[in-house]
């Protein structure tokens, strides 16, 4: 059979970029139709850092692996009028003078900086300060925490640092030669504050961080600049480049969110959020109180093991990742690189209520439940008033292409589950941001125009409250074991 042929565009092409924990995707898409045209992936390395217990990566690595991604897009890519990057959001980018990286960047799911955060959070005032004032209780996923970590454990790392930039900025600041960010990416450093919507003085000042060295946070629908030219990377010089953003909040632009709609996104980190008219300040932490990529705000909760973690567990007992069995009283906590929620940063991984006639199919199934479990329950905090209790969950990220996944999450839930058709919702909401920029639209109607959240939906089915229960069970007996670190 001929392969379906890609039609004609009508449009003028945009470029849509997920720079992501596992791997950098880029998507040439029609900017009037929303049509992918053409699409490229290169891999990321993840390092343990020099006591292996980190994780870090090269930013020099991101940049190169959006070119090649850019070039399997082929002539594509070259034709583009702008671009957007999305990227994973926390990570701390160290620049030197010159604008080289003085070290790796330390990633969201670098836990090493939880007694900083711990400190932190007491110097200020206490979780209710930070919520409040910066919109989220920092976790030690957050920069600031980070940057602390640096100054203490690599002082002359911090010494050397003349630019400090999250992920999407670096590579934003590669394409434009600007230093830009914008407020929602921002909103996830721990010094920009939710309250005013700016760097906040005070902390930057407690932390020995020069606002001097941070990046211009752009209003949504200003341009970061221009594509300079760069020989080697497959864009024309001079295409138009959009704020970009943090990956979340770009998959927020990308399905056209309304207020209120819920979404579960499972990749490297499991997320759940939904847009908002209302700022949040959860002083519990669980709710992070970023802000989207427009004028509104994304409470969000983030888990630290979700695919990755599962996909270990299905290793360890030799089974495929859909080679699930039901029943059983195992109960599987998925903590294995340590947790942001519930926040246990030094746990590890628990398994409990194991019988003769357990199976490795139910022990598979019970990592699913406890990686499912932990969104769901942090669901019910970051939904508000706007949210309709019955409004089918939006399943996202690339576990949403997984009948294990969905299954678990629908009979957790209790909730309709939609997974959309569009799979790379990051690079399509970074492209949405592109496009808007260049046609003067609001980047989320772009993405409604083009129906990226379309696609097959499953009825509720009845919640599994005896598996919940079990899990709340064990994680509240367990809370000792999981507050400390695996000697
Ligand atoms: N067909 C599939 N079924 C279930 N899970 C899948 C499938 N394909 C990919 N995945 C999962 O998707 C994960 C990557 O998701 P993705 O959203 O791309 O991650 P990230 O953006 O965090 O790098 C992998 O860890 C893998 O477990
Ligand atoms: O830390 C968070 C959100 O607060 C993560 O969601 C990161 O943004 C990483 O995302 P992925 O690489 O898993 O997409």
């Amino acid at each position: 059979m001929a392969a379906a042929a890609v039609p004609v565009p009508e449009g003028p092409l945009v470029v849509g970029v997920d720079s992501s924990t596992q791997s950098t995707k880029a998507l040439v898409v029609d900017a009037a139709t929303g049509q992918v045209v053409a699409r490229g992936q290169a891999p990321h390395t993840v390092g343990g850092g020099a006591g292996g217990d980190g994780k870090e990566s090269d930013p020099e690595q991101w940049w190169r692996a959006l070119a090649e991604a850019l070039g399997q897009c082929g002539a594509h890519a070259r034709q583009a009028a702008a671009i957007s990057v999305g990227g994973q959001q926390h990570g701390l980018v160290t620049l030197d003078t010159a604008g080289r990286p003085v070290r790796p960047a330390l990633l969201w799911n670098d836990v090493r900086s939880a007694p900083q955060r711990d400190r932190l959070v007491e110097e200020l005032g206490g979780p209710k300060v930070w919520a409040e004032r910066i919109g989220s209780v920092p976790a030690p996923a957050f920069t600031v925490t980070k940057w602390v970590w640096l100054k203490e454990t690599e002082p002359e790392a911090a010494r050397a640092t003349a630019a400090v930039r999250l992920p999407h900025d670096y590579l934003t600041e590669r394409l434009t030669g600007q230093g830009t960010t914008d407020r929602g990416d921002a909103s996830g450093t721990g010094w920009w504050a939710s309250a005013t919507e700016s760097y906040d003085g005070e902390i930057l000042e407690r932390v020995g961080l020069s606002p001097e060295l941070l990046p211009r946070v752009l209003r949504h629908g200003e341009a970061a600049g221009t594509v300079r030219h760069l020989p080697g990377l497959p864009l024309p010089a001079g295409a138009l480049v959009a704020t970009g953003t943090g990956d979340n909040m770009a998959a927020a632009l990308g399905l056209g969110l309304r207020p209120g709609q819920p979404v579960l996104s499972l990749g490297t980190s499991g997320t759940v959020y939904a847009v908002s008219g209302r700022r949040p300040t959860d002083p519990t932490g669980v709710v992070a109180g970023f802000a989207d990529a427009r004028d509104a705000w994304l409470p969000l909760a983030c888990t630290l093991n979700c695919t990755l973690a599962v996909d270990r567990i299905a290793a360890l007992l030799g089974r495929d990742r859909e080679a699930v069995e039901q029943g059983g009283s195992a109960v599987l906590l998925p903590f294995l690189d340590g947790e942001r929620t519930p926040d246990l940063p030094l746990a590890s991984g628990l398994l409990y209520g194991l019988r003769h006639d357990t199976t490795p199919g139910q022990v598979l199934q019970a990592a699913y439940d406890g990686a499912v479990f932990a969104l769901l329950t942090a669901l019910d905090e970051v939904l508000d008033a706007d949210a309709a209790p019955d409004a089918p969950l939006l399943l996202i990220g690339g576990g949403a292409k997984g009948a294990a996944w969905r299954e678990t999450v629908r009979r957790l839930s209790g909730r309709p589950v939609q997974v959309p058709r569009a799979e790379e919702l990051v690079a399509l909401g970074a492209a949405a941001q592109a496009a808007g920029l260049l046609l003067g639209e609001d980047p989320a109607a772009v993405a409604r125009r083009w129906k990226t959240a379309d696609g097959p939906s499953w009825e509720a089915v009845e919640r599994d409250e005896a598996a919940l229960e079990r899990l709340g069970g064990v994680l509240s007996d367990a809370d000792a074991l999981l507050r400390r670190a695996t000697p």
